[in-house]
Order: structure tokens, then C-alpha cells, then sequence
């Protein structure tokens, strides 16, 4: 949508506004709220699940559908071997601490960085350089949360210290979060208690399969294993070729220490991962040309490193060839990530990519990039896009013995020459005895070298090899003979690398959420969520002026036409003015509106109000309904529908 709501911007962000509206309106809510609820547990209402559908219905079009993956559908519930060989059970843990006299236990890097963003914002307060002066309420509330300082003036060089430890907070290590924390004076907020040294906590959820107990096993915290277990089946799926991708949406779980961002961090949520195999000795991407020009916003490990945030526009395709992207198809993804987020609505001055800091990323991984989304909680990982090179297909290939590779003919078979070493077994046996497995073993390990050494003292009469526990025996060309051999390898096996793209639905849809919202009117409750019509819940709302019958077959006639093109539609004809109906549907993002009144009885007209800017258009029935179709499927914008049909100025029965 091309229309930018004239007032939309005047009114600061209301968070407190805006989280009345998406409970008002059951956007979602805690997870068992009359027993209490569970922290980091949510449940989604009707718009919430609507517009989380929408999203993947998208993210379907937009990388299943276009680039060909192949889509999987694999099991939560995984033994506990899987993720032991992954790295899981020993890695797969966050930092904690302890406040030592209530015993609350904290994330250790989100202490840090809330405590040390807290200083710095009442540093600039104290310097009068805080954009927003601390409301009083705020001020009542921040006596008890210690994190939000008042404002207290630090001393420059201690500023710039804050900046630095936060430029780089993914970088440190457990025991480097407990000196930082002695060293600033770092403690509990809500408490004002010292906290423990950092502990490690595995994230996942320990569950065990069957009755018996003995075949322990782990609610998976992210999708990607199940698409690694059955990589030779999706290979001989795409007749053996790569690179190929293949996708998966579903639902991951994570223990966190300490969920207190609403949607941001969640104990179970869903998540669209995408595993694409390449060549290690190519990683170009065919489609990279398509994508060459688009600009992102980058924040590379460098500036990170060198205690800044500040980003630097770039084309991909000049990122690439510097090298600041590893490599074409992790730039490649990284467009088509930014792409994604625009379409469904996401805030273009509030996207960057940031690099990860050497210690922040996995061991195995040669690059990651996230795509980090500004909201009221700071800047915030919504996709993570890793180069995990070939570390997971080697690791289960290596324990279970199944080949995660891929065979490719060569198109010119490789000769190459090597030395054979062939024993005489009759005579080997009778000369050795027990012994002759360890020299045969002995002879099996040698390299070229070796093995032409112990050919040319062969054919001086014999040769005297040492077994590895320093144990001698003479050899001769009766007992052993050493050759050269051609040998024509016509096929290449190599485990594909593998590029990631890891998309967390519901920290995309919160963030969505937030950069929809805005206040029609400064003090009056009238909340817009102004959601792309391409994710929006419904998109077309159905009012006719009351709920009198002679309405009926009109209503009836919009709605089947609108269903018949795949329109989604809702009808409200509940017993309150048309603005009143409007003003709802204004909080449930539904971009269009159409009014059926007395006029449309008689003339069959119908009205055409567009969400943001309230803006009315009148035609007859059916070209409305031409209008609203081509509106919904992005096919026009606002200012073509304009063209099309005239404004409506009658009554203002639609405000
Ligand atoms: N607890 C969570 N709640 C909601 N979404 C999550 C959570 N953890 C991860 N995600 C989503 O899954 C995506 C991929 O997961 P990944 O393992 O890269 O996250 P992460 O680096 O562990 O996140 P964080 O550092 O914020 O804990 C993230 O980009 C995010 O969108």
C-alpha cells in the first residue's frame, strides 16, 4: 500500500495503548490464564492465528513456491542420540545467574545489557539528551526496577565503555558475563541483590520415549535436525542434484531462563526454517543477478568489534565481492530475507543485518548474518541466516554410518597412480602366524613415501617394517610385493555445505504488530493497525447499514462474489453506528471496508472506504467489488482505485 496515513506519524508509540488493543481485540494471551498462566507460554486468538497464517502463507509463496524447496513435515519429539551427535546436549545452553538472597535467576547477558542500557539512558537524561523525558508514572515504577536508572551522569569514559561491552554483548563468555557484572557493580534490578557466578542451563525440554523410561529424548528446539536425518531421501527426491533447499514450519521449543518479552522470547513457538546444500567449492548462487542491486543495511562483525552500531547501506552484490558476505548464497537469502519482511509489512528504517561476532557464532559455522528488527525492546533477531558449512551431515554420518553425501559423475574421470601393497596369504600365514594381521596393518597405514621406501629395500632382497608398538619384521618379495597401480575415479562424493535461513513466526509478528500500529487521535482510544492487506486477518469488511432484511440478499450477493475470488471477507451487522464498526475493524487491520445502505438497495451502489486514510470512493456494486479484488491482491494501490472511481462525499455515514 502506497498510502502513508497523513497523521500517522504524529503521535509518539503508545505501548501501553497498543498492548490494551491486541488484548482487547485477543491478538493473543497468556497460555493458561485462569490458572495463572506460564511465563514465555501465549496463545493465539482469531486475528493473532489469522494473521500468523497469513504470514506463512507468504513465506511459502515467497520461498517454497519460488525457488522449488522441498517442503518436509518431521517429528517434534526426537531421541535423545540425535542431539547428543548434533552438539545439543552439550551446547545447546544459555548463561544464568542467581540473585543470592531470593534465588530469582536471571539470563546473564540480558542482566548486563538491561542494566547497562538502563545507565546509559539516565545518563542522557541527565544531559538532557533523552529524546523522551521519564513519565512520572514511570518514575514511581523505576524506584522498584533498579535497571531503569534515574538519571544519574556517568563519566565519559564510562559511557563509552557501556557502548563497547553492549556493541559486543554476544561475544563474551559465561565467566567473562560473571566480571563484568563484579566489575560494574551489576545486581539484580528488581531485587538490588548481588547475583551468582553464570551457570550454564540446557534450553531443552528433557522428555523420554515409551513406557519403560529408558529411551530418553528432547522436544526439539529448532527444526533443522529433522531435515539433515533424511538428506538421502530428498536428494534421490531431486534426482540426486544440488544444490536444492529444503523447508519445514513448525513448532520448536526452548526452555528459556527467563521469557519476559512477551512474544519476543517464548518457552514454544513456530518457526520456518530453511536448509539449502551447496557445493562447498561453489557456493555461487544461480539467481544471484536478480538480487545483486537490492540495498540492505549492514552491521559487520568490524564496526561491531570496534565498539559502534552504526550501519552502512550497501548493495549485496558489492558486499559479496568485498567479502563482507561470505559468499553468493548467503547474499543471496539475505535479500530475499529482506524482501520478505518488506512485503508483509515490516518497517524498511527499522531492519538491519548484523554480522555475528567470532565467539557468538556456532564453531562450525564460516558466516551468520541476523535480521534484526527495532522495536520497544531494543534491536531483536528475528531471522538468523548461518553458512553451518558441513558440520551437521557430518556429524550424523560419523556416528550412525548412513552416507549423508552426494555421489556426482565426473564429467572427465580422474586418473591418478598409486603404490599397491599385495601379501602372499599362503605364505604370510605359515611365516607369521599371529602376528601377520599387525604387519598387515602396519603396511595398510603407510603413505606413498613409506611404501616406496619399503619398495626399493624389497628389491635389494628384503625390507625390515616396525609395527606401532615398536615390534621389527623382515620382509621379502615372497611375502610381499609393492607395485604401482593406475586407478580411474569417475565419480566424486563430498557432504554439501549448508546455508540457513531460520525464521521465528512469532518475533516476526509481534515486531509486525508494533510497526502497524498508530492512534488516529492523540487522547481518544481510535488504534489503527495498518497491516498490508497481503497479511491482514480479513480483508474486506461487509457493513451494511443495519441489520434489516432487506439488506440480506446483497450482503449475501458481496460476500459470495468476494469468496468466489478468494477474498476474504467479514460481515458486521451488529447493532452500532457504521463508524463505531469501522473503528473496530480499524484495530483488527482490515484495509477495506464496503457499506451497503438505502442507495444500494435502489441504485446498487456500494461505498469503498480505505483503512488509513478513512478515504471513501462510491461506484456501482460491481465495479466496486472489481476495485476491492484488485486492492486486496496488490494488483492496484489506493491511487489507481481513486482514478477509477469517484470519491464519496454523501453522508458521513461511514465516520
Ligand atoms: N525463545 C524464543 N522465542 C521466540 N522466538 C525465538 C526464540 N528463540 C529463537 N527464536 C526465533 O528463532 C530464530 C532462530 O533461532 P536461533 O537459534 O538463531 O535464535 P537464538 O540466536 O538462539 O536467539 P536469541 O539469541 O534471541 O536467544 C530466531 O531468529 C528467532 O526469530
Amino acid at each position: 500500500m502506497a498510502n502513508i496515513p497523513v497523521n500517522k506519524t504524529a503521535h509518539p508509540f503508545d505501548k501501553a495503548r497498543f498492548e490494551a488493543l491486541l488484548n482487547r481485540r485477543f491478538f493473543y494471551a497468556p497460555a493458561f490464564e485462569i490458572y495463572g498462566g506460564v511465563a514465555g507460554l501465549y496463545d493465539y486468538g482469531p486475528p493473532g492465528s489469522s494473521l500468523q497464517s497469513n504470514i506463512i502463507a507468504e513465506w511459502r509463496k515467497h520461498f517454497i513456491v519460488e525457488e522449488h524447496m522441498l517442503e518436509v513435515d518431521t517429528t517434534v519429539m526426537t531421541p535423545a542420540p540425535v542431539f547428543e551427535t548434533s552438539g545439543h546436549v552439550a551446547r545447546f545452553a544459555d548463561w544464568m545467574v542467581k540473585d543470592l538472597k531470593t534465588g530469582e535467576v536471571l539470563r546473564a547477558d540480558h542482566l548486563v545489557k538491561n542494566v547497562l542500557e538502563a545507565r546509559l539512558a539516565g545518563d542522557k537524561e541527565a544531559r538532557g539528551l533523552a529524546a523522551q523525558p521519564v513519565k512520572d508514572d514511570d518514575k514511581k515504577k523505576k524506584k522498584k526496577d533498579k535497571a531503569k536508572a534515574v538519571a544519574v551522569k556517568l563519566a565519559d569514559e564510562q559511557v563509552k565503555e557501556y557502548e563497547a561491552i553492549l556493541a559486543q554483548l554476544d561475544n563474551y563468555s559465561g565467566p567473562e558475563l560473571g566480571e563484568l557484572c563484579r566489575k560494574h557493580a551489576i545486581t539484580n534490578p528488581d531485587s538490588g541483590n548481588e547475583v551468582s557466578e553464570p551457570q550454564q542451563f540446557n534450553l531443552m525440554f528433557a522428555s523420554s520415549i515409551g513406557p519403560t523410561g529408558q529411551h530418553p529424548g528432547f522436544l526439539r528446539p529448532e527444526t533443522a535436525q529433522g531435515h539433515f536425518l533424511n538428506f538421502s531421501r530428498l536428494l534421490e527426491f531431486n534426482n540426486g542434484r544440488i544444490p536444492f533447499a529444503s523447508a519445514q514450519i513448525g513448532r520448536s521449543f526452548r526452555n528459556e531462563i527467563s521469557p519476559r518479552a512477551g512474544l519476543l522470547r517464548v518457552r514454544e513457538f513456530t518457526m520456518a526454517e530453511i536448509e539449502h546444500y551447496v557445493d562447498p567449492e561453489d557456493k555461487n548462487h544461480e539467481r544471484f543477478a536478480d538480487v545483486r542491486e537490492v540495498e540492505l543495511d549492514l552491521l559487520d562483525r568490524d564496526t561491531q568489534s570496534a565498539g559502534s552500531t552504526k550501519v552502512t547501506r550497501m548493495k549485496i552484490g558489492e558486499a559479496v565481492d568485498k567479502g563482507i558476505v561470505a559468499n553468493e548464497t548467503l547474499g543471496y537469502f539475505l535479500a530475499r530475507i529482506n524482501q520478505f519482511l518488506l512485503k508483509i509489512g515490516v518497517d524498511p528504517a527499522r531492519l538491519r543485518f548484523r554480522q555475528h561476532m567470532a565467539n557468538e557464532m556456532a564453531h562450525y559455522a564460516t558466516d551468520c548474518w541476523d535480521a534484526e528488527i527495532q522495536n520497544s525492546y531494543g534491536w531483536t533477531e528475528c531471522v538468523g541466516c548461518a553458512d553451518r558449512a558441513a558440520y551437521d551431515l557430518s556429524v550424523h554420518t560419523a556416528k550412525t554410518g548412513h552416507p549423508l553425501v552426494v555421489r556426482q559423475a565426473l564429467k572427465e574421470p580422474i586418473v591418478t597412480e598409486k603404490l599397491v601393497a599385495e601379501f602372499n596369504k599362503k605364505n604370510f600365514g605359515k611365516t607369521f602366524g599371529k602376528d601377520s594381521a599387525l604387519i598387515q596393518k602396519t603396511v595398510d597405514s603407510m603413505d606413498e613415501a613409506a611404501l616406496s621406501k619399503v619398495q626399493g629395500e624389497l628389491a635389494q632382497g628384503s625390507a625390515t617394517i616396525t609395527s606401532s608398538d615398536g615390534k621389527e619384521f623382515k620382509l621379502t618379495p615372497e611375502l610381499l610385493t609393492i607395485e604401482k597401480k593406475t586407478f580411474k575415479q569417475s565419480i566424486r562424493e563430498f557432504t554439501p555445505n549448508v546455508i540457513e535461513p531460520s525464521f521465528g513466526l512469532g518475533r516476526i509478528l509481534y515486531v509486525l504488530l508494533e510497526h502497524s500500529f498508530w492512534s488516529r487521535e492523540q487522547d481518544v482510544e481510535r488504534g489503527v493497525l495498518s497491516l498490508p492487506a497481503v497479511v491482514a486477518p480479513t480483508k474486506v469488511l461487509i457493513v451494511p447499514l443495519s441489520a434489516k432484511t432487506e439488506f440480506d440478499p446483497l450482503v449475501r450477493e458481496v460476500s459470495t462474489k468476494l469468496r468466489k475470488a478468494g477474498v476474504f471477507s467479514r460481515v458486521d451487522d451488529s447493532n452500532t453506528s457504521i463508524g463505531k464498526r469501522y473503528a473496530r475493524n480499524d484495530e483488527l487491520g482490515t484495509p477495506y471496508g464496503l457499506t451497503l445502505d438505502f442507495a444500494s438497495v435502489q441504485n446498487r451502489t456500494m461505498t469503498l472506504r480505505e483503512r488509513d486514510t478513512t478515504g471513501q470512493l462510491i461506484g456501482s456494486i460491481d465495479a466496486v467489488i472489481d476495485t476491492v479484488i484488485e486492492l486486496v491482491n496488490g494488483t492496484i494501490d489506493w491511487a489507481e482505485a481513486c482514478r477509477r472511481l469517484p470519491a464519496y462525499d454523501g453522508v458521513q455515514a461511514v465516520e
